[in-house]
Protein backbone atom coordinates (compact mmCIF):
# COMPACT_ATOMS: atom_id res chain seq x y z
CA UNK A 1 0.00 0.00 0.00
CA UNK A 2 1.42 3.42 -0.63
CA UNK A 3 1.80 5.94 1.84
CA UNK A 4 0.04 8.31 0.63
CA UNK A 5 -2.59 8.51 -2.18
CA UNK A 6 -4.34 11.30 -3.87
CA UNK A 7 -7.16 10.84 -6.17
CA UNK A 8 -9.05 13.77 -8.14
CA UNK A 9 -7.65 16.51 -5.32
CA UNK A 10 -9.42 19.77 -6.12
CA UNK A 11 -9.36 22.77 -4.21
CA UNK A 12 -10.72 26.11 -4.36
CA UNK A 13 -9.55 29.01 -2.41
CA UNK A 14 -12.18 31.92 -2.23
CA UNK A 15 -13.92 30.62 -5.37
CA UNK A 16 -10.10 30.52 -6.94
CA UNK A 17 -9.35 26.89 -8.68
CA UNK A 18 -5.89 26.24 -6.89
CA UNK A 19 -5.77 22.39 -7.98
CA UNK A 20 -8.22 20.63 -10.15
CA UNK A 21 -8.05 16.73 -10.51
CA UNK A 22 -4.57 16.11 -9.05
CA UNK A 23 -3.50 12.34 -8.63
CA UNK A 24 -0.35 11.32 -7.04
CA UNK A 25 1.29 8.53 -4.82
CA UNK A 26 4.48 7.73 -2.79
CA UNK A 27 5.74 5.27 -1.68
CA UNK A 28 7.71 4.01 1.33
CA UNK A 29 11.64 5.32 0.96
CA UNK A 30 10.69 7.68 -1.76
CA UNK A 31 12.15 10.90 -2.81
CA UNK A 32 9.34 12.64 -4.65
CA UNK A 33 9.79 16.21 -5.62
CA UNK A 34 7.16 18.75 -7.05
CA UNK A 35 8.20 21.59 -9.34
CA UNK A 36 6.18 24.02 -10.83
CA UNK A 37 5.80 27.97 -11.32
CA UNK A 38 4.84 30.37 -8.51
CA UNK A 39 1.08 29.89 -7.31
CA UNK A 40 0.87 26.29 -9.41
CA UNK A 41 -0.34 24.84 -6.22
CA UNK A 42 2.86 22.92 -4.70
CA UNK A 43 2.35 24.54 -1.13
CA UNK A 44 -1.93 23.70 -1.51
CA UNK A 45 -1.50 20.27 -2.01
CA UNK A 46 1.11 19.98 0.40
CA UNK A 47 -0.99 21.02 3.04
CA UNK A 48 -4.03 19.19 1.49
CA UNK A 49 -2.14 15.89 2.60
CA UNK A 50 -1.26 17.58 6.27
CA UNK A 51 -5.35 18.12 6.37
CA UNK A 52 -4.40 22.05 7.02
CA UNK A 53 -6.96 22.59 3.39
CA UNK A 54 -10.06 20.75 2.84
CA UNK A 55 -10.52 19.53 -0.27
CA UNK A 56 -13.47 20.37 -2.62
CA UNK A 57 -13.41 17.15 -4.11
CA UNK A 58 -11.03 14.10 -4.36
CA UNK A 59 -10.00 12.28 -2.06
CA UNK A 60 -6.37 11.48 0.18
CA UNK A 61 -5.84 8.01 1.76
CA UNK A 62 -2.82 7.93 3.76
CA UNK A 63 -1.28 4.23 5.01
CA UNK A 64 -2.84 3.41 8.57
CA UNK A 65 -0.76 5.40 11.42
CA UNK A 66 0.88 7.33 9.00
CA UNK A 67 3.72 9.64 10.99
CA UNK A 68 3.95 12.79 9.06
CA UNK A 69 7.16 15.55 9.30
CA UNK A 70 6.24 18.65 7.95
CA UNK A 71 8.76 21.65 7.65
CA UNK A 72 6.66 24.55 6.47
CA UNK A 73 8.36 26.99 3.74
CA UNK A 74 8.62 29.71 6.03
CA UNK A 75 7.76 30.36 9.92
CA UNK A 76 7.63 33.83 11.21
CA UNK A 77 8.79 34.58 15.36
CA UNK A 78 8.60 37.58 16.33
CA UNK A 79 12.18 38.04 17.32
CA UNK A 80 11.49 39.79 20.77
CA UNK A 81 9.88 36.74 22.10
CA UNK A 82 12.59 34.49 24.21
CA UNK A 83 12.49 31.36 23.16
CA UNK A 84 15.57 28.92 22.88
CA UNK A 85 15.40 25.96 20.09
CA UNK A 86 14.68 23.88 23.28
CA UNK A 87 11.46 25.34 24.37
CA UNK A 88 11.09 25.91 20.38
CA UNK A 89 11.28 21.53 19.68
CA UNK A 90 8.69 21.42 22.74
CA UNK A 91 5.76 23.33 21.05
CA UNK A 92 2.97 21.79 21.76
CA UNK A 93 3.92 18.84 22.67
CA UNK A 94 7.15 18.33 25.91
CA UNK A 95 9.73 16.62 24.02
CA UNK A 96 12.64 14.98 26.17
CA UNK A 97 15.82 16.66 26.99
CA UNK A 98 17.66 13.37 25.23
CA UNK A 99 15.03 13.34 21.65
CA UNK A 100 15.55 17.32 21.78
CA UNK A 101 19.67 17.04 21.46
CA UNK A 102 19.30 13.39 19.10
CA UNK A 103 17.02 15.41 16.43
CA UNK A 104 19.14 18.68 16.70
CA UNK A 105 21.90 16.36 15.46
CA UNK A 106 20.10 14.25 13.13
CA UNK A 107 19.26 17.37 11.67
CA UNK A 108 22.79 18.46 11.48
CA UNK A 109 22.78 21.45 14.30
CA UNK A 110 24.04 19.68 17.28
CA UNK A 111 24.69 21.68 20.44
CA UNK A 112 22.34 24.83 20.09
CA UNK A 113 19.34 23.74 22.16
CA UNK A 114 19.97 26.54 24.15
CA UNK A 115 20.19 29.66 22.10
CA UNK A 116 17.67 31.84 21.27
CA UNK A 117 15.40 31.18 17.77
CA UNK A 118 16.00 34.89 16.73
CA UNK A 119 20.25 34.51 17.12
CA UNK A 120 20.02 31.73 14.34
CA UNK A 121 21.07 31.85 11.09
CA UNK A 122 18.76 30.91 8.00
CA UNK A 123 20.16 27.59 7.61
CA UNK A 124 19.73 26.86 11.28
CA UNK A 125 16.70 27.95 11.65
CA UNK A 126 15.28 25.87 8.29
CA UNK A 127 17.27 22.62 10.62
CA UNK A 128 15.31 23.47 13.83
CA UNK A 129 12.10 22.95 11.56
CA UNK A 130 13.34 19.92 10.24
CA UNK A 131 14.30 18.66 13.62
CA UNK A 132 11.32 19.31 15.11
CA UNK A 133 9.58 17.19 12.28
CA UNK A 134 11.86 14.87 13.14
CA UNK A 135 11.07 14.28 16.44
CA UNK A 136 7.31 12.62 15.45
CA UNK A 137 9.50 9.58 14.19
CA UNK A 138 8.03 10.19 10.44
CA UNK A 139 7.09 7.34 7.67
CA UNK A 140 7.56 11.02 5.18
CA UNK A 141 8.96 14.25 5.79
CA UNK A 142 7.19 16.96 3.48
CA UNK A 143 9.57 19.84 3.10
CA UNK A 144 7.55 22.99 1.38
CA UNK A 145 10.84 24.79 -0.36
CA UNK A 146 12.78 24.25 2.52
CA UNK A 147 16.23 25.74 1.60
CA UNK A 148 13.87 28.96 0.69
CA UNK A 149 16.36 31.90 1.65
CA UNK A 150 19.79 29.96 1.73
CA UNK A 151 22.98 30.61 -0.73
CA UNK A 152 23.61 27.99 -2.79
CA UNK A 153 26.17 25.62 -0.85
CA UNK A 154 23.91 26.01 2.46
CA UNK A 155 21.06 24.65 0.65
CA UNK A 156 23.11 21.83 -1.19
CA UNK A 157 24.09 20.88 2.21
CA UNK A 158 20.52 20.64 3.92
CA UNK A 159 19.09 18.74 0.87
CA UNK A 160 22.40 16.41 1.50
CA UNK A 161 21.41 16.32 5.57
CA UNK A 162 17.66 15.23 3.94
CA UNK A 163 19.73 12.39 1.54
CA UNK A 164 21.54 11.18 4.79
CA UNK A 165 18.05 11.32 6.96
CA UNK A 166 16.03 9.02 4.20
CA UNK A 167 18.93 6.54 4.56
CA UNK A 168 19.33 6.78 8.15
CA UNK A 169 15.05 6.47 8.96
CA UNK A 170 14.14 4.74 5.95
CA UNK A 171 11.51 7.71 5.40
CA UNK A 172 10.20 8.83 2.31
CA UNK A 173 10.45 12.43 1.05
CA UNK A 174 8.14 14.61 -0.45
CA UNK A 175 9.63 18.04 -1.46
CA UNK A 176 8.95 20.98 -2.97
CA UNK A 177 11.81 23.01 -4.90
CA UNK A 178 12.27 24.76 -7.60
CA UNK A 179 16.76 23.95 -7.11
CA UNK A 180 16.72 22.25 -10.60
CA UNK A 181 20.18 20.27 -9.89
CA UNK A 182 18.46 19.17 -6.64
CA UNK A 183 15.26 17.79 -8.38
CA UNK A 184 17.42 15.68 -10.78
CA UNK A 185 20.42 14.06 -8.52
CA UNK A 186 18.31 13.64 -5.47
CA UNK A 187 14.42 12.37 -6.73
CA UNK A 188 13.41 9.08 -7.56
CA UNK A 189 9.95 10.96 -9.17
CA UNK A 190 9.12 14.57 -10.49
CA UNK A 191 5.69 15.99 -10.52
CA UNK A 192 5.56 18.94 -12.98
CA UNK A 193 2.51 20.89 -11.13
CA UNK A 194 0.55 24.06 -12.97
CA UNK A 195 -3.03 23.62 -10.91
CA UNK A 196 -2.97 20.08 -12.24
CA UNK A 197 -0.55 17.70 -13.00
CA UNK A 198 1.73 18.55 -15.95
CA UNK A 199 4.16 15.37 -16.32
CA UNK A 200 5.15 12.96 -14.18
CA UNK A 201 7.91 10.35 -13.77
CA UNK A 202 11.43 8.92 -13.09
CA UNK A 203 14.04 12.06 -13.64
CA UNK A 204 15.15 10.98 -17.05
CA UNK A 205 11.76 10.08 -18.02
CA UNK A 206 10.50 13.63 -17.14
CA UNK A 207 13.61 15.74 -18.43
CA UNK A 208 12.76 14.45 -22.26
CA UNK A 209 8.73 15.05 -21.91
CA UNK A 210 8.06 17.73 -23.90
CA UNK A 211 5.97 19.65 -20.61
CA UNK A 212 9.34 19.43 -18.84
CA UNK A 213 11.45 20.87 -21.34
CA UNK A 214 8.90 23.51 -21.68
CA UNK A 215 9.56 24.23 -18.34
CA UNK A 216 12.76 24.38 -17.93
CA UNK A 217 13.79 24.63 -21.34
CA UNK A 218 17.17 23.26 -22.16
CA UNK A 219 20.75 24.26 -20.64
CA UNK A 220 22.18 26.92 -18.30
CA UNK A 221 19.01 29.00 -19.29
CA UNK A 222 16.49 26.70 -17.71
CA UNK A 223 16.04 27.46 -14.78
CA UNK A 224 14.31 30.66 -15.79
CA UNK A 225 11.69 29.05 -17.70
CA UNK A 226 10.29 27.74 -14.92
CA UNK A 227 8.31 31.18 -14.78
CA UNK A 228 7.56 31.33 -18.62
CA UNK A 229 5.66 27.59 -18.24
CA UNK A 230 5.33 27.05 -21.95
CA UNK A 231 3.04 23.47 -22.88
CA UNK A 232 2.66 22.02 -26.42
CA UNK A 233 0.04 19.60 -25.05
CA UNK A 234 -3.89 20.35 -24.00
CA UNK A 235 -6.29 19.95 -21.50
CA UNK A 236 -9.54 18.73 -20.88
CA UNK A 237 -10.89 20.82 -18.11
CA UNK A 238 -10.48 25.15 -17.85
CA UNK A 239 -8.25 26.30 -14.95
CA UNK A 240 -7.15 29.26 -13.88
CA UNK A 241 -3.65 28.79 -14.60
CA UNK A 242 -3.94 27.42 -18.30
CA UNK A 243 -3.39 30.93 -19.46
CA UNK A 244 -0.16 31.21 -18.10
CA UNK A 245 0.56 27.58 -19.47
CA UNK A 246 -0.28 28.33 -23.12
CA UNK A 247 0.59 32.51 -23.63
CA UNK A 248 4.05 31.84 -24.52
CA UNK A 249 3.73 29.11 -27.04
N1 LIG B 1 -5.19 30.75 2.01
C1 LIG B 1 -5.39 31.14 0.75
N2 LIG B 1 -6.41 31.97 0.43
C2 LIG B 1 -6.64 32.37 -0.84
N3 LIG B 1 -5.88 32.00 -1.90
C3 LIG B 1 -4.84 31.19 -1.64
C4 LIG B 1 -4.54 30.70 -0.33
N4 LIG B 1 -3.44 29.90 -0.39
C5 LIG B 1 -3.08 29.87 -1.68
N5 LIG B 1 -3.91 30.63 -2.43
C6 LIG B 1 -3.85 30.81 -3.89
O1 LIG B 1 -3.85 29.51 -4.48
C7 LIG B 1 -2.94 29.45 -5.56
C8 LIG B 1 -1.89 28.37 -5.28
O2 LIG B 1 -1.08 28.81 -4.19
P1 LIG B 1 0.09 27.92 -3.59
O3 LIG B 1 0.68 28.68 -2.45
O4 LIG B 1 -0.41 26.56 -3.34
O5 LIG B 1 1.11 27.88 -4.82
P2 LIG B 1 2.67 27.51 -4.84
O6 LIG B 1 2.87 26.73 -6.09
O7 LIG B 1 3.06 26.87 -3.57
O8 LIG B 1 3.32 28.95 -4.99
P3 LIG B 1 4.81 29.47 -4.61
O9 LIG B 1 5.77 28.77 -5.52
O10 LIG B 1 4.71 30.93 -4.91
O11 LIG B 1 5.02 29.17 -3.16
C9 LIG B 1 -2.35 30.84 -5.70
O12 LIG B 1 -3.11 31.54 -6.68
C10 LIG B 1 -2.55 31.45 -4.33
O13 LIG B 1 -2.70 32.85 -4.43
Amino acid sequence: MSLIDVRGLTVKHGGQLALAHVDMTIDRGEIVTIVGPNGSGKSTLLRAIIGAVTPDSGKITTAPGLRIGYVPQKLSIDPALPLTVRRFLGLPARVSRKVADQVLAEAGVPGIAEQQMSSLSGGQFQRVLLARALHVRPDILLLDEATQGLDQPGSAAFYRQIEELRVARGCAVLMVSHELHVVMSASDRVICLNGHVCCEGKPAHVASAPEYRALFGTGTGGALALYRHEHDHNHDHTHTHEAACSTTS
